[in-house]
């Protein structure tokens, strides 16, 4: 899977840390999930204790977007055969253009670009004309953000673009990112369930958000949305961007805060509300986290599940993780060695350099430092398990004590200060590269404390 990684050359740790990754991700695959989660046949989808008979419906329509819809689309269009009659979702990585009648259309992540925006065109048309005898599975994975992407009535395209990036550089969190995208958008916020009403919605999602909270998830088309005009125009101001953010979009919102705006479906839209009942996860960080779990069980180490909740700062995680790597190694607390130390959830840079880099890259090279001063004998990797952290070509990135020798440490930190860790890791074979993997339960990190010598 770690295309770049000479594997005759690493340490039993390193290979431990690397197979636990390769296993979490793995076991999240769309694949993976519909098989392990979903009993189907020609007549009946039973999921997450629902089962939902399909001779009450004449059409079977399969509509949705994010990292790991074409994966999930492909595996529903096999299992149900000549029972689906149509579906288009948008993904990015698109090997073929459909999947049986789903058409699969090929979109640009994190910033929205104009196939994405005639893909989901194409899902809210069919949407549209589908009927009471319609069922309809909506496919949400992480990524379904910017690649569903409508612009609201008075926007443009340019002007979710440049939100988007603002939004992603200001470190705010995914929930109150996505407060201002469904403030500004035609299909999130339930704004899809409502366009398929009166047919039911069934969603099946893949979860890439700490919380696994249907309504921030991919911005939560299916599902209402408890967030206001209000609260999306709170969050410019928190991150002191109305100077930043686009003026169509500041003049929306502030519209939208006096009344002249419909707000996104909330709970008391009743078809939306129908579909929040059956929305259903496949899989999610946690699932990753159990996986790898069990490799670290089988490879002799004790594994310890740190949180799969971590939010905030990468590089202070980083530095988090690297301090309890050296209490392992000198007190043997939380875990005795050898031990794997497992975390998830979702990391974020705020952006103040002009480099190149990600979370999952920051996280490892404050890590590394951190681990160059103690000498702590231990490995640490990092991913984004969708195999792309921040707009690079690597997943993310694993280190030891002397990734970073003593005497580079200097130099490493400046590159965390600008922002530009990339071409640090690369020159210290520290990257992690996998391509898109097809899956996205957001980041996975495994920490290898081997047994003291
Ligand atoms: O698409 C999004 O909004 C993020 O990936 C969270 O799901």
């Amino acid at each position: 899977m770690f295309r770049n990684r000479d594997r005759s050359a690493e340490t039993p740790a390193h290979e431990t840390a690397l197979a636990c990754l390769e296993a979490g991700i793995a076991a999240t695959l769309p694949e993976r999930v519909v098989a392990d989660r979903i009993a189907l046949d020609e007549e009946t989808i039973a999921v997450g204790g629902a089962t939902y008979s399909l001779d009450t419906f004449d059409r079977l329509v399969v509509l949705g977007g994010g990292k790991a819809a074409g994966g999930l689309a492909a595996a529903l269009a096999d299992r149900l055969g000549s029972r689906l009659d149509d579906g288009c979702v948008v993904t990015t990585d698109v090997e073929s253009g459909s999947v049986g009648p789903i058409e699969v259309r090929e979109g640009d992540h994190p910033t929205p670009t104009e196939r994405n925006v005639e893909a989901t065109r194409t899902i809210l048309d069919r949407a549209e004309a589908a009927t009471a005898e319609t069922l309809v599975l909506a496919l949400v994975t992480g990524g379904a953000s910017a690649l569903l992407c409508a612009p609201a009535a008075g926007l443009a395209l340019s002007d979710l673009q440049a939100t988007t990036d603002a939004l992603l550089a200001s470190g705010a969190s995914i929930d109150e990112i996505n407060a201002v995208r469904k403030h500004c958008s035609a299909i999130k916020g339930g704004q899809l369930a409502r366009a398929a009403a009166p047919a039911p919605v069934v969603t099946l999602a893949i979860s890439d958000v700490v919380g696994d909270d249907p309504a921030v998830i991919g911005s939560g088309p299916t599902v209402p949305d408890g967030s206001t005009f209000g609260d999306a125009l709170a969050v410019l101001d928190r991150y002191d961007l109305r100077e930043t953010i686009p003026d169509p979009v500041v003049d929306r919102l502030e519209r939208g805060v006096d009344g002249e705006l419909e707000e996104t479906p909330d709970a008391g839209a009743r078809a939306v509300a129908a579909a929040a009942d059956d929305w259903h996860s496949l899989a999610n960080g946690r699932t990753a986290i159990d996986a790898a779990r069990g490799v670290a069980r089988e490879r002799g180490y004790e594994p310890l599940v740190l949180s799969s909740r971590f939010a905030g700062e990468a590089g202070e995680v980083g530095r988090v993780h690297a301090s309890v790597a050296a209490e392992i190694v000198a007190a043997g607390e939380p875990v005795e060695p050898p031990a794997v130390v497992l975390s998830g959830g979702e990391v974020t840079v705020t952006v103040d350099g002009d480099g190149t880099g990600g979370p999952n890259q920051e996280f490892a090279l404050a890590a590394a430092i951190e681990l160059a001063e103690s000498g702590a004998d231990a490995v640490l990797a990092s991913v984004d398990t969708d195999g792309i952290d921040g707009p690079t070509d690597a997943a993310g990135a694993i280190v030891d004590r002397g990734t970073v020798p003593r005497d580079e440490v200097d130099p490493a930190r400046r590159a965390l200060a600008a922002n530009d860790v990339y071409d640090d890791l690369d020159d210290r074979s520290a990257l992690l590269r996998t391509g898109y993997t097809g899956t996205n339960v957001n980041d996975l990190r495994v920490l290898v404390v081997p047994a003291a010598d």
